[in-house]
């Protein structure tokens, strides 16, 4: 019987599970703990190993319909290409192109939901565990509390029986109780009835008693029961919950898949847009060409013209030769017909200047109308861009981008290092997402904060005042005229006051010697400026074209000495004479320009007449809207020369040559332009702060410190910086492989190319590279870059120096070590100027030695470095400004950049390269870091141009409070 109702009991459990089927839909929660941990009836276990196996089977089902696997340990990783591919939606922006970090977020929301569902899944399998063992247990308990019943039913009818018994006894003794005389034999008979009966009794007392408590126990058992069943209830209701919970997520996800195939529409538009502007690319490329084309007719045109030049010079001396020839006219009858014979000659020629003169004119023209289109064109594609840029939000710059922008104001403005006013002006334009405030963070990206903040200010700065205007005069530009660092100056120094909104213009001289291709729309003004020299006028051609998008005027003078018709930029005899005219005639032409620059800043002694022409001749007579700006480059090149020469340019000798003005500090009767300009200009620079002390002193100013020292308060060093669109290993076009501070196998490449190129043997790539590009001048140490060379072989490694010498006894002695070496294999020298191969030496190479004896700035530190060449200087002037030794304790590690040495000797020399060779090869590590880190450095331009419109500013701003104009 017992056995029986266990079974039932079983299978009424099992069938209690069989009643709610799994139905194979995963319940999803998002909170995870739905029991506690401590759950007693885990250990139990009735669960049936078939019904948990059909359980898994159902919880799997999903995954073949492409779902979740939550048994899957790979399961999320799985999920996640999947999710990438199509986790393209985004939410927040609807019809706008998708950004990247939309897509993580979309990303990370359907991973979230994922690991959710995981979670629920697993928590739902726990709660099926939990569920089965409970209704095993409640089973058992019903087992046994209907064998307990059973026992119940059993100890009743003995209990019934037992009564009976008792009934039946209790006649039996009132029959026998009548007979008093038998009462003791009656009570032997109720003693020997009675005592099998009594503790018959007593027994099924004992076990009614006990059947009592364990059907107490057992009520008490199914009350636990009950209240478990209710927890299975309640158990229930939660899958029933998580059910639905499932849905919602199931109806999100839904959503998500939705949005994601928005998103991928917005992808599909970006690509067309993508598409648009390729094409216009293409017709900027196309209009290039047609610009190329018109340059090349007019370059033909040009020739033609030099050619029609030289067919005017023989008509001219046919014409002479005429004139003779009809002085013998009439004598002989010969030569009338000869006469005759030149006229046609000249009418010939005549006929074929005139047609020759009509082609000029139609190539011009053509090549005039080609200009135009292709300027209006690009004129309309910049306008479109700018509006564009100006007018559209910017859209492709993620959300946290504009936050930390506003977070950046703000910071600058609890700071106090912006006036609320222009917090309040950039914080609106981080609002509309403006373009300009976008391109200001661009533009700032690795600029410490004191130089990110001006270029942010700028954008509040009031629109009615755009700028300086700027004019330099100078007798270099690089690329078209430079000998060296001061022609990189003007440029660099250019360019950026450009993009700072400064409107900057040069004058140059037109040398024959120019890099013409370098020079964009070159043409030639159809007027002529006419300038005073030596007691006449004379005419200057003006040429106007543009230089690295610089604004250049070229004055041609048309002076029988043909002063820039030399082949050269300077070493002429008559350099005072050329650079005095020139200084004049391009003061003339701003004045006849009627030209009102804030600045006027000159360079260097050939136009350090400038200055003092300006305040004698050009202010009186109305060129007085500027301030005199001059720079010295470089104070050994003064030239000093005699004082009648200053006549020549129409300066008053008698005034300027005193002791106070331009008499050269140890010749009287001498005068040095340099110092003229330092009396007569508003602001003194020269190009480094250590050099702008150097000079100051007896040792290192040439004769002019006590100049200096008397004009210290407008004199300041500003180092110079480099043109990093110039030089830039990411994007130079000379280089055989552009490369970058992250990217350094390029620099390699560059590296094995050079060694190519110059026949230097490629064995041992580790084996250092050292460079050298420098004009070979005592200045530069010319005795220890030889030393430099010989000690480098005995290091092991390989040397390429390229240079050339004004100075005849160098030149040849370079010449001899370069014969010496000319098939080394690790020797290599070239002796002259190459903008292209300097390049490829800064890329190629993995040190640069600059031994300079003094140095006012240099370049070659700052552009080795930016090419990932570690500088090996000496410290003076601008170098020390530059370069900080990596063994130098007392300079932040971050700011180390190369190997430094202060005697100019030969054992200054050995210990800075040794040190050098030794870091390369022992901590290659090291040096790769080193290498990246200098790359890094900012050598723009940025900062110094800053520093000089600094001063510009201040010039101008005390003019104007001193009631100047
Ligand atoms: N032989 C050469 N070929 C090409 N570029 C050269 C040569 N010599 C010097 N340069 C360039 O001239 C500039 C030198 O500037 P800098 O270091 O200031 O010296 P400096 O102005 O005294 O000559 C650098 O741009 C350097 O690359």
């Amino acid at each position: 019987m017992a056995m029986k109702l266990s079974t039932l009991f079983l299978s009424q459990g099992l069938s209690g599970l069989n009643s709610k089927p799994y139905n194979g839909r995963l319940p999803l929660s998002s909170s995870y703990r739905l029991f506690p941990a401590s759950c007693k009836m885990r250990q139990r276990n009735l669960s049936s190993p078939h019904k948990r196996q059909q359980l898994k089977k159902a919880s799997h089902e999903p995954l073949t319909n492409g779902d979740f696997d939550p048994n899957s340990d790979s399961a999320s990783t799985a999920s996640v290409p999947i999710l990438n591919q199509e986790s393209m939606s985004k939410d927040e922006v609807p019809n706008s192109i998708t950004t990247e970090h939309d897509d993580a977020k979309d990303l990370s929301d359907v991973l979230l939901l994922n690991q959710a569902r995981v979670r629920a899944l697993e928590d739902l399998e726990k709660i099926l565990a939990e569920k089965e063992s409970l209704q095993g247990e409640i089973n058992t308990l019903e087992m046994r509390l209907a064998e307990t019943d059973a026992r119940i039913k059993v100890a009743t009818q003995e209990k019934i029986h037992v009564e009976l018994l008792g009934d039946q006894l209790q006649q039996l003794r009132n029959e026998l109780t009548p007979k008093d005389s038998g009462e003791s034999q009656n009570n032997r008979l109720n003693e020997q009835v009675s005592l099998p009966h009594e503790s018959g009794m007593t027994n099924l007392t004992m076990e009614l008693d006990s059947l009592r408590s364990e059907n107490l126990s057992l009520k008490n058992d199914i009350e636990k029961l009950k209240q478990e069943l209710c927890h299975v209830k309640r158990t229930d209701e939660r899958v029933i919950m998580l059910e639905d919970e499932r849905a919602s997520l199931e109806s999100a996800l839904k959503d998500l898949e939705s949005k994601l195939s928005v998103s991928q529409e917005d992808v599909s538009k970006l690509s067309t847009l993508k598409v648009e502007y390729k094409n216009l690319v293409e017709k900027v490329e196309n209009l290039q060409v047609l610009l190329d084309k018109a340059t090349k007719q007019a370059d033909q045109a040009i020739t033609v013209l030099q050619q029609n030049q030289e067919l005017r010079k023989k008509v001219d001396k046919l014409e002479e030769s005429l004139e003779e020839v009809n002085v013998y006219k009439l004598s002989s009858e010969k030569m009338q017909q000869y006469n005759d014979l030149m006229q046609q000659k000249i009418k010939l020629m005549e006929d074929r200047l005139q047609r020759s003169d009509e082609d000029i004119h139609s190539y011009v023209q053509l090549y005039q109308e080609s200009v135009q289109e292709f300027q209006d064109t690009l004129n309309s594609l910049k306008e479109e861009s700018k509006k564009r840029a100006l007018d559209e939000p910017v859209d492709d710059m993620p959300w946290e981008f504009w936050s930390r922008l506003l977070l950046m104001v703000d910071g600058w403005l609890l700071e106090k290092k912006i006036s609320t006013n222009d917090a309040k002006l950039l914080r609106e334009m981080v609002w509309k997402r403006d373009g300009r405030i976008c391109n200001a963070y661009m533009a700032c990206k690795e600029k410490n904060e004191r130089e990110a903040l001006p270029t942010f200010l700028r954008l509040t700065s009031s629109p009615t005042s755009p700028g300086l205007y700027v004019i330099h005069i100078a007798a270099e530009m690089a690329p078209v005229a430079k000998v060296g660092g001061l022609g990189d100056v003007v440029t660099g120094l250019s360019k950026s006051l450009q993009k700072r909104g400064h409107l900057v213009e040069i004058v140059l001289p037109k040398y024959d010697c120019m890099q013409y291709d370098q020079i964009r729309d070159l043409r030639v003004l159809d007027t002529v400026v006419e300038s005073y020299f030596d007691g006449r006028l004379y005419k200057n051609k003006v040429w106007v074209g543009t230089v690295e998008g610089l604004p250049v005027y070229f004055i041609e003078p048309l002076h029988p000495d043909k002063f820039f018709w030399r082949g050269q930029l300077y070493g002429e005899h008559d350099d005072f004479k050329r650079f005095s005219f020139f200084s004049r005639a391009a003061l003339e032409l701003l004045l006849q320009a009627g030209k009102k620059p804030d600045i006027i800043h000159c360079h260097d002694w050939q136009t350090a007449f400038v200055a003092p022409l300006y305040w004698d001749l050009y202010a009186p007579k109305g060129l007085n809207s500027a301030r005199i700006c001059f720079t010295c480059h470089n104070f050994e090149y003064q030239g000093i020369a005699p004082a009648s020469e200053l006549a020549s340019c129409g300066l008053d000798v008698d005034q300027l040559n005193r002791p106070d003005r331009m008499q050269d500090n140890s010749a009287h009767d001498r005068v040095n332009p340099i110092k003229g300009a330092v009396v007569f200009s508003n602001i003194v620079t020269t190009v480094s702060p250590t050099y702008a002390q150097e000079v100051r002193t007896a040792e290192g100013g040439r004769g002019l410190h006590s100049t200096l020292n008397f004009h210290s308060k407008k004199f300041a060093g500003i180092l110079n910086g480099i043109d990093t669109d110039a030089w830039n290993p990411a994007t130079d076009d000379f280089l055989k492989v552009q490369y970058s501070a992250n990217d350094l196998q390029g620099k390699a490449e560059n590296k094995e190319a050079l060694r190519r190129m110059l026949r230097l043997s490629s064995a041992g790539v580790r084996k250092p590279l050292v460079g050298s590009i420098t004009r070979l001048v005592p200045q530069k140490g010319v005795h220890l870059i030889r030393h430099a060379i010989y000690r480098t072989l005995e290091l092991g490694g390989q040397f390429v120096l390229l240079g050339s010498s004004p100075v005849p006894h160098i030149q040849r002695e370079f010449e001899g070590i370069a014969s010496q070496f000319q098939n080394h294999d690790d020797i290599r020298l070239i002796l002259k100027y190459d903008e292209s191969l300097s390049h490829s030496i800064y890329s190629a190479s993995d040190m640069f030695i600059i031994p300079s004896i003094f140095e006012p700035c240099g370049l070659t530190q700052m552009i080795a470095m930016r090419y990932g060449s570690i500088p090996i200087a000496r410290k003076t002037g601008g170098l020390h400004d530059s370069v900080f030794d990596v063994d130098d304790d007392t300079i932040p590690l971050r700011f180390r950049n190369g190997f430094t040495f202060l005697t100019p000797d030969e054992q200054g020399v050995n210990n800075a390269l040794e040190r050098a060779f030794n870091y390369y090869r022992n901590n290659p590590e090291s040096w790769q870091q080193l290498v990246q880190n200098v790359m890094t450095l900012d050598f723009s331009w940025d900062s110094s141009a800053s520093l000089y419109e600094e001063l510009y500013s201040k010039a101008v701003a005390r003019a104007k409070a001193a009631g100047r104009p």
